[in-house]
């Protein structure tokens, strides 16, 4: 396939694997999100690609050319990479626009060729107003952009992004997401974004690939990645929700009402299947249950005790404790008391992989 490939890559700084035998194909003109706990090998996964760093084995082919493999190692200024630091790495002494030119410049482009894509890389990232003013008379988010304009200038196959929102504060970040989701759509160059912060990765990327101690763990939509998260880890990882342990059901089946409280229903020493339960489907019922009859037992027969809400605004959190002992997250869309016993009731979750 044409396209960024990662075939089977493994990096090694002495005794320790930073990248553990990961493979990922990427289509030309992907936005894909590395995402990880701290130390999970994503900065040196970038830097392999950029050619920064070694390969220990395996091979990174881009378009069919091979870039590295453990026999070979294409210089970084050889890929056609473009590389975006947290930092920014701006040059404080010169101009956004000779900047966003220098990288022209180490090509030996000049003139009306070198104005021009000056010029528009600057257009592309809204920032035409600011070409005169020096790095420090910018904000965190224009600054960004400026790194931005400086990778599109030289037209790359490929723009690698660490981490490049870390420094900013929150709501920064958001319109940030929108600049970057924007970039993409106007360059269309394959993006590869290394981040710890899995709502970031959700909001942006086509594909998420998601990292554990170096090995691949998951490789998804946000979508899929949310729905369907392959094990207990990855459900921890990403979104909010909690996790039950059922009888029956099997990892990647997702169970209904009924499987579900069936399932919840049988003693505890049966109930190994580790179930994800996000907290949209559930439903709080705040009036005490009524006790149901044994011919038609009423769906919500599962009491919990509200053990702290928070006011998130459009709804609140509810912190429940199931009678077993167990803790659900939910939303309500009005206040309850703590100590309060609702009644609850779970419309479906998703089976996991239990962790090793
Ligand atoms: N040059 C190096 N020499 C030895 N070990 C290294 C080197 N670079 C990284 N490591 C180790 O490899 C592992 C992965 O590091 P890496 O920086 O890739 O993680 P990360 O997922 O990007 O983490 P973070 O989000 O904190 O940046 C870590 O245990 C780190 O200490």
């Amino acid at each position: 396939m044409a396209g960024l490939a990662i075939h089977r890559v493994t990096k090694q700084f002495g005794d320790h694997r930073a990248v553990d035998d990961l493979s990922l194909e990427i289509a030309p003109g992907e936005f894909v999100a590395l995402l990880g706990p701290s130390g999970c090998g994503k900065t040196t996964m970038l830097r392999m690609l950029a050619g920064f760093e070694q390969i220990s084995s395996g091979s990174l082919t881009l378009n069919g050319t091979l870039l590295a493999s453990d026999q070979h190692h294409m210089p970084p200024e050889q890929r056609n990479m473009a590389m975006v630091f947290q930092s920014y790495a701006l040059w404080p002494h010169m101009s956004v626009a000779d900047n966003v030119g220098y990288p022209l410049k180490l090509r030996r482009v000049q003139g009306s060729e070198y104005q021009r894509r000056v010029a528009h890389a600057l257009e592309q990232v809204a920032l035409t107003p600011y070409a005169q003013r020096a790095p420090q008379e910018l904000s965190g988010g224009q600054r960004q952009r400026v790194a931005l304009a400086r990778c599109l200038v030289t037209d790359p196959d490929v723009v690698l992004l660490d981490e490049p929102l870390a420094n900013l504060d929150r709501n920064l970040r958001a319109s940030m997401e929108h600049s970057f989701v924007d970039f993409h759509r106007r360059t269309q160059a394959t993006m590869v974004y290394v981040t710890h912060d899995q709502s970031e990765a959700m909001a942006m990327a086509d594909r998420i690939a998601v990292m554990r101690d170096g090995a691949l763990v998951q490789w998804a939509t946000p979508e899929t990645l949310y729905r369907a998260p392959r094990s207990e880890w990855v459900a921890q990882f990403i979104g909010q929700g909690s996790q039950l342990k059922v009888a029956g059901g099997t990892p990647g089946q997702r169970l209904d009402e009924s499987a579900l409280m069936q399932g919840l229903a049988a003693p505890l020493t049966a109930r190994t299947q580790p179930v994800l339960v996000r907290p949209e489907h559930i439903r709080i019922e705040a009036h005490s249950p009524a006790p149901s009859s044994a011919h038609s037992p009423s769906p919500y027969d599962l009491t919990g005790c509200v053990e702290r809400l928070t006011f998130r605004g459009e709804r609140y959190e509810l912190h429940l404790r199931l009678a077993t002992g167990e803790a659900l997250l939910a939303y309500h869309h009005t206040a309850l008391n703590e100590g309060q016993h609702v009644a609850v009731r779970l419309l479906e979750g998703w089976c996991l992989e239990p962790d090793q």
